[in-house]
């Protein structure tokens, strides 16, 4: 059974919270688990209900959940991920952009399948070390039944968003966690999959429970819209005409007359569950329907379901299926909303300009010639986006681009990814084998991104298919021909790395023919008209504004982590203002705000600006910044890299961590492939 809309019981338990941790709530907490777990109590009313409710759940399960569950086998995670191809394409980049938005938190946000087993992390590296040792991490089942109570399988369970904090959780060994988690639901009221931040208790606020809804509602709108049922029509409604168009809007989907899918804003604005709106016929619930597919539409809302505050009308349109025309002439699907509202629904704009267009038309021509082309620059400064403007306009348009980002596959699998695999190749393999991603790329454009961080063994590979233009898989078979052109990216200097014996000499100067260097943000001598041109395509869709202090912060702001921080601030900031508000000082993220203080510091606000932007400030003003740690890290990270020249393996190796975990470090804002 589908639950009520929201159960908004768990925000005030996350609320209780102070900055000790589940204090407030932990006497009773502890007296719960004592009683229920050594005197077998029932622990109502001293724990949330949810907690209770899966708390007898998991003591009736036939089996006590795994203490050490083992993840999946690579190769069968690689398929999990495959069959939720639908689901990662609409959630990934609502992941990177809450982890963007939580950084300065110890937390990590997952992504979990239906059946709960977590599919992608991503976040601080400080806290998925430590979620590692309870299995917090991709390829592990994190279902009730595996995992007893626990945000990502009790939000499965009770089809709702939950919190669950510190010793809520069912097994002792997960008391370090907090999470809260929301279930992604379908129209038809099937769940889709789970979004999850977890982290260090204390990590999890009422803000981040806020955020971790709305990132969940923007992906099933996403979802809802791409995969509209046949013979059906949608009904798009809000509370506020701003609304339309955005993911608050409300949406029904009608057969017949009949209502057969609902999003939860729907649910919300309606008063309604699921069950109670499937199956009803749309009359019911409204006066007046719009009698075209016109956008805006003053809609009434049956007597019966007004009550006092529901404001009975609002805006509304239609889209696809037979029209609505009093004439019952029948029209094609038409998409309208989207186009009316396009930075609301759609992707962010690519800001481009007529150097970017020059530089791409002088790469077009290289590539149309079978040659290489390099792309240079830091993380989020464009070089897929740039490649892939390429690949268009190339004569290869019509064929595949394959994008591989070289840091994110594990060193073990590089191979048997980028080349393919016979049947049995190795243990693990997939029954038929695969064809490997320079095969997939036949005919079309393989994208390596951070080519400089590709083992050298493999460097020697990629040289003879790049001379022969035949690859042959792992596990035998025979050489097969293949036909695409390499474009690489990489923020490395190769040249160095090449002089240094980290990069193959021959593969360098193969590839060193055309480079397009990309400049960073800050280094453009127009960034604030650029920024500018974002901000100014993607705030009007909710009728925001920004205060001079708040305009002056973000336009002169240096945006390290270029356009991919500069999108995923933009995108926070349109999905936490009210439509129509005005967007302060006080609202950017803590980095921005404190940027601004330091250069609008005088005397006398420069001890004040720390305090103001929310950061401990020590009374003796003797205390380390509050960046010093930080800095610390960086320093010994930039170390290690200068002193291996660039090589982000051997660096990694150097400082005894994993290479993923430099990359995070390197590059924060990387996105999850
Ligand atoms: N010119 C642009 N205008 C607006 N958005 C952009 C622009 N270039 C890139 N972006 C956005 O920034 C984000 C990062 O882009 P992209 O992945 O191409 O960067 P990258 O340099 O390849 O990063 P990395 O090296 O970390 O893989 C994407 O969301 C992309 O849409």
């Amino acid at each position: 059974m589908r639950g009520a809309p929201t159960q908004e019981t768990d925000v005030p338990q996350a609320k209780r919270m102070d900055s000790t941790g589940i204090a407030p709530a932990s006497t009773a907490l502890h007296l719960a688990r004592q009683r229920f777990f050594e005197e077998g109590h029932d622990p109502e009313g001293l724990v949330p209900e949810w907690i209770a409710r899966s708390w007898r759940r998991c003591s009736a399960l036939p089996a006590r959940p795994s203490e050490s569950p083992e993840p999946l086998p690579q190769d069968e995670l690689f398929s999990r991920r495959e069959a939720q191809g639908r689901l990662r394409r609409h959630a990934l980049p609502e992941l990177e952009a809450l982890a963007e938005a939580l950084s300065p938190s110890r937390v990590v946000v997952l992504l979990a399948d239906p059946q709960g087993m977590i599919l992608d992390a991503t976040g601080s590296d400080v806290f998925m070390n430590k979620a590692q040792r309870v299995a917090l991490m991709p390829g592990v089942d994190w279902s009730e039944r595996r995992r007893g109570t626990n945000a990502i399988g009790t939000a499965l369970t009770e089809s709702s968003p939950v919190t669950v904090l510190g010793p809520q959780h069912y097994m002792e060994q997960n008391g370090i966690l907090g999470c809260t988690a929301a279930p992604l639901l379908g129209a038809d009221g099937q769940v889709l999959g789970v979004l999850d931040v977890s982290g260090d208790p204390r990590c999890i606020q009422s803000q981040t429970v806020g955020l971790v809804r709305m990132a969940a509602q923007m992906i099933e709108y996403r979802m809802a819209l791409d995969n509209r049922p046949a013979q059906t029509e949608l009904l798009r409604f809000a509370r506020d005409p701003a609304l339309l168009g955005s993911h608050r809007e409300a949406l029904l989907w009608i057969r017949n007359e009949t209502i057969v899918g609902a999003n939860r804003a729907a649910m919300r604005v309606l008063g309604m569950t699921f069950e109670q709106l499937r199956g009803r016929f749309v009359d019911d619930l409204f006066c007046s329907l719009p009698s075209t597919d016109r956008d805006r539409f003053e809609l009434c809302l049956q007597p019966w379901l007004a009550r006092p505050g529901r404001s009975a009308s609002w805006a509304s349109g239609w889209v696809g299926g037979k029209s609505r025309r009093p004439d019952g002439v029948s029209t094609a699907a038409e998409e309208r909303l989207p186009q009316k509202h396009p930075a609301a629904v759609s992707e962010p704009p690519i800001i481009w300009d007529a150097q970017r267009d020059a530089l791409v038309e002088r790469a077009r021509r290289v590539l149309d010639c079978g040659i290489p082309v390099l792309i240079l620059g830091e993380s989020g400064t464009g070089k897929e986006v740039f490649a892939r403007r390429v690949h268009q306009a190339s004569q290869r348009r019509q064929g595949p681009f394959v994008p591989v980002n070289c840091a994110a596959v594990p060193e073990g699998l590089i191979e048997a990814e980028l080349f393919g695999y016979e049947e049995g190749a190795f243990t693990g393999a997939r029954r038929k084998g695969q064809p490997g991603l320079i095969r997939q790329a036949h005919g079309g454009v393989l994208f390596l991104d951070e080519i400089g961080d590709m083992p050298l063994p493999m460097q020697a590979r990629l040289l003879r298919v790049l001379q022969d233009h035949e690859v042959k898989a792992l596990g035998g078979g025979r050489q097969q021909p293949v036909d695409f052109v390499l474009m690489c990216a990489t923020h490395c200097d190769l040249q160095n790395m090449a002089a240094q014996g980290s990069f193959r000499t021959d593969l360098y100067y193969r590839l060193q023919h055309f480079t397009a260097a990309l400049p960073a943000l800050r280094e453009q001598s127009d960034a604030r008209i650029r920024v500018e041109e974002l901000l100014q395509s993607m705030l009007p869709s909710r009728r925001l504004r920004l205060s001079p202090q708040a305009r002056d912060a973000l336009l002169a702001y240096a945006w390290p982590g270029n356009w991919r921080q500069l999108i995923a601030t933009t995108q926070t900031l349109l999905a936490l203002a009210e439509p129509g508000s005005c967007i302060e000082l006080a609202d950017l993220p803590e980095a921005i705000r404190r940027d601004w203080h330091s250069r609008h510091a005088t005397p006398s606000t420069a001890a004040a600006a720390p305090r103001a932007s929310g950061a401990r400030h020590d009374a003796a003003g003797d205390a380390p910044p509050p960046m010093a740690l930080r800095a610390l890290t960086e320093s010994a990270i930039q170390a290690a890299i200068s002193s291996c020249s660039g090589n982000i393996s051997q660096a990694a190796r150097l400082l005894g961590v994993h290479r993923s975990t430099l990359y995070r470090h390197v590059l924060p804002n990387r996105k999850p492939r």
